[in-house]
Parts: structure tokens; C-alpha cells; sequence
């Protein structure tokens, strides 16, 4: 049964008795660069909308994090682009791959934003959730087989920034992802892949997500258990969309040994 964590509650334990895998999202799970990541998309859109409002003369609605959190968090960097545009009734010309960070192209808008991200990465650098790092630490301690699956590009640049690599046994990422042609979150291939290449069925492997786009990836690859992470948005959210349960605090999860 779906549910919110909170004290009094059964706490939430991994035992490998029940599962071999577990499989990270990044941003805003381990590392705290979703909020990098959003800053950057209210950066574009909110000067995107403001241009577009200025030549229709329509009202300025500004990119708000409802927006992000529904359309952008945990998709593809051009998927998102398209999907918030959508959303306003906007399309783009896709664009063609060397368009520069000028082209108001779908391409075009996806170099801006990332050039803001790096921008903003290099000023600040990365910092992590010690309890997410910690986490990790335990559950390959007890056996745990663990992956990092990220829709980012940036996804290695981010690790290694962090320092993180060695805590993952897999990577499936943007870049990877690319090559593979495979659909980014919400369809759940990115994951069903790390879990191939742990050679552990999705049965037998959590799916860890902040993004409701990754908790609808984990539901739909029927994965053993899905969790939910809440950094920011609605309390409920998560859980609305296909989370098994909703934790704000990676330090009360639990681990366990057990024999698998
Ligand atoms: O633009 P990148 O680095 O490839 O990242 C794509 C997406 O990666 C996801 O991890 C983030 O939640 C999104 O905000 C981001 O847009």
C-alpha cells in the first residue's frame, strides 16, 4: 500500500532477503544539483516567455516550480523542453544539432540552459546529500548492488566533481542513453538497462527518485519497490505518481543483511 513516511510508522527497511539492486537518481537525490538544474530552466523560459510576450503581446506567465517539477524534473534535457513548451501551448523548431545558444531552436534553448547550469556548477561546485552518500555506503556494505540512473549529460561530470564514482556499480545516463537510442524517464528503459547491466530483475531492485518523471519510470519497469524522495513540491506527490512510499530523510531508511 502506498504510503507517506512519517514517525510512528513502520520504518522502511531493505533487506536482501527482498531485494539484490538499488538504483539512484542523481540530481536532488545524491547530489544537490536539482536545484541547479531548475534555477538554470527558470533562467531560459522565464526570458523565453518574457520575449514571447513582448512579440504577442499575451500576458507574462513566468516558469514557476510546479513547472518544472511537472514537465521538466527528471527528463531528457531536450524532452523537457518540448514537454514544458506543450504545456503552454508552444512549439519550437526542433533545430539542427550545431544550432548555437542563440537559435530559438529546441536545440538552441538546450545549449542556453546548459550553459547556465555549467556556469552556475563552476561557481558553486557540487554538494551532496550525506545522508543519500551515506546510504550508499551502507547498502553496498551489506551486499547491495547499486546504480546511478540519470537523465543528465552531465551526469559524469557531476560524479566525479562529487567524487562519488566508486560508490556505483553501473551508470546509465543521458549520454549513455543516447547511444543506446533509448526513451529517458518517464518510460522506465533507462532503468530496466542499469538493471540488466547489474544482471538483477526489476523485481529484485528499489528505484530511489525525486522527480515524479522517475517515479513513473520505476512503476512502469514494475519495479520490486519504488521510494520516492521529496525535496521540494506537494507532500503527496511523489506517491500520486507511483512512488510505494514517500521519504524526506534517506537516514531513516534501513538496512539489512538478511540471506538472499
Ligand atoms: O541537461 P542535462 O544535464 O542533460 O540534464 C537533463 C535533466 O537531468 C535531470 O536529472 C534533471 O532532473 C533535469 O532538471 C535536467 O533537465
Amino acid at each position: 500500500m502506498p504510503s507517506l513516511q512519517s514517525p510512528g510508522f513502520t520504518p522502511l527497511v531493505l533487506s536482501r532477503r527482498d531485494f539484490d539492486a538499488v538504483l539512484f537518481d542523481l540530481d536532488g537525490v545524491v547530489t544537490r544539483t536539482a536545484e541547479v538544474h531548475a534555477a538554470a530552466w527558470k533562467r531560459l523560459f522565464d526570458a523565453y516567455l518574457e520575449a514571447h510576450a513582448r512579440r504577442t503581446g499575451e500576458p507574462f506567465q513566468p516558469f514557476t516550480a510546479e513547472d518544472y517539477q511537472r514537465y521538466v524534473d527528471g527528463r531528457p534535457r531536450f524532452d523537457g523542453i518540448r514537454c514544458f513548451l506543450k504545456s503552454r501551448g508552444l512549439t519550437l523548431s526542433e533545430g539542427a544539432l550545431e544550432d548555437g545558444p542563440e537559435a530559438e531552436t529546441v536545440q538552441g534553448l538546450g545549449k542556453r540552459k546548459n550553459g547556465y547550469f555549467l556556469e552556475t556548477l563552476e561557481q558553486r561546485g557540487v554538494t551532496v546529500f550525506a545522508h543519500a552518500v551515506e546510504l550508499l555506503e551502507r547498502l553496498r556494505a551489506a551486499g547491495f548492488r547499486t546504480a546511478v540512473v540519470s537523465a543528465s549529460r552531465n551526469c559524469v561530470a557531476v560524479l566525479r566533481a562529487a567524487g562519488l564514482e566508486h560508490l556505483f556499480d553501473a551508470r546509465v545516463d543521458g549520454v549513455e542513453a543516447g547511444k543506446l537510442g533509448l526513451p529517458g524517464k518517464p518510460a522506465p528503459d533507462t532503468f530496466l538497462e542499469a538493471g540488466r547491466r547489474l544482471g538483477v530483475p526489476p523485481e529484485r531492485a528499489v528505484v530511489l527518485e525525486d522527480a515524479q518523471a522517475g517515479v513513473q519510470a520505476g512503476r512502469r519497469g514494475h519495479f520490486g519497490y519504488v521510494i520516492g524522495v521529496r525535496r521540494a513540491g506537494p507532500v503527496g506527490a511523489l506517491v500520486e505518481a507511483g512512488a510505494d512510499v514517500e521519504v524526506t530523510d534517506l537516514s531513516t531508511v534501513q538496512v539489512e543483511e538478511g540471506r538472499p
